[in-house]
């Protein structure tokens, strides 16, 4: 059976995982690679009804735990529906955010516990997990300023945590770095577009 490539992409927020993620997607479809782009929570339409409910800012009385068992459930569907059968057609599937969000949000920054939340989204996953994870590493208080910078995009229920919250996050992806080295590689986010994605090329080249 041909086998696919899983690639998630991983950051705090305004890190620039999106946007390098266009131009790599854009870039390997042009070098002639299938290339799936898609994200979470979301991508399809399933996913993206529970991210609404996830991100409203209006759902101010959200419990944790809620919180956690969305995403998972979220995620759930997405590979089922999404990046299985992709994965099954041979493709590179580029992940905007997968299980380590769930891990560093909920799991360290919402204090549920990383063991906790992976332990929910090992039901969720049955054990598919990313062959490589770009880890878009910044200092929250200049990817909160992009973003705030950024015009037209919309202020989700996360993105108004205090920065108290937000530095948690940063500490909860440098935890699951010294847990998965063998996954996760580190990306310096903090530079110009260019720097950025030159990181991330050679990388996932390393590995398609
Ligand atoms: N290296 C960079 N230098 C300066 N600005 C950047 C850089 N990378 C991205 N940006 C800008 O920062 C903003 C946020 O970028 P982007 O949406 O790609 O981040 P993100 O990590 O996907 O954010 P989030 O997870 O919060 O949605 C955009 O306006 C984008 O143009
Ligand atoms: C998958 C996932 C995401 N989150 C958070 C991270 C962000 O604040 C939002 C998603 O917004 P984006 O603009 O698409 O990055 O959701 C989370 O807390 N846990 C997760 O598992």
């Amino acid at each position: 059976m041909k086998k696919g490539k899983f690639i998630t992409v991983e950051g705090p927020e305004g890190a620039g995982k999106t946007t390098i993620i266009d131009m790599l997607a854009s870039n390997l479809a042009k070098e002639g690679y299938q290339v799936l782009q898609t994200r979470e929570p979301g991508g399809i339409e399933i996913a993206e009804q529970i991210r609404s409910v996830i991100l409203d800012k209006n759902n101010t009385k959200m419990d944790p735990r809620t919180e956690a068992l969305l995403y998972a459930a979220a995620r759930r569907q997405h590979l089922a529906e999404k990046v299985k059968p992709a994965m099954d057609k041979g493709y590179i599937i580029l992940c905007d955010r997968f299980i380590d969000s769930s891990l560093a949000y909920q799991g360290y920054a919402r204090g549920l516990g990383i063991d906790e939340v992976y332990s929910i989204n090992s039901f969720a996953i049955e054990g598919m997990m990313p062959e490589l994870t770009l880890y878009f590493d910044i200092e929250p208080e200049a990817g909160l300023d992009r973003i705030n910078q950024h015009k037209g995009r919309e202020v989700n229920r996360l993105d108004l945590e205090k920065l108290d919250f937000h530095h948690k996050v940063r500490e909860g992806y440098l935890k699951l770095m010294e847990l998965y080295p063998e996954r996760i590689f580190k990306i310096d986010a903090s530079g110009t577009l260019e720097e950025v994605y030159q990181q991330a090329e050679s990388k996932l080249k390393e590995i398609i």
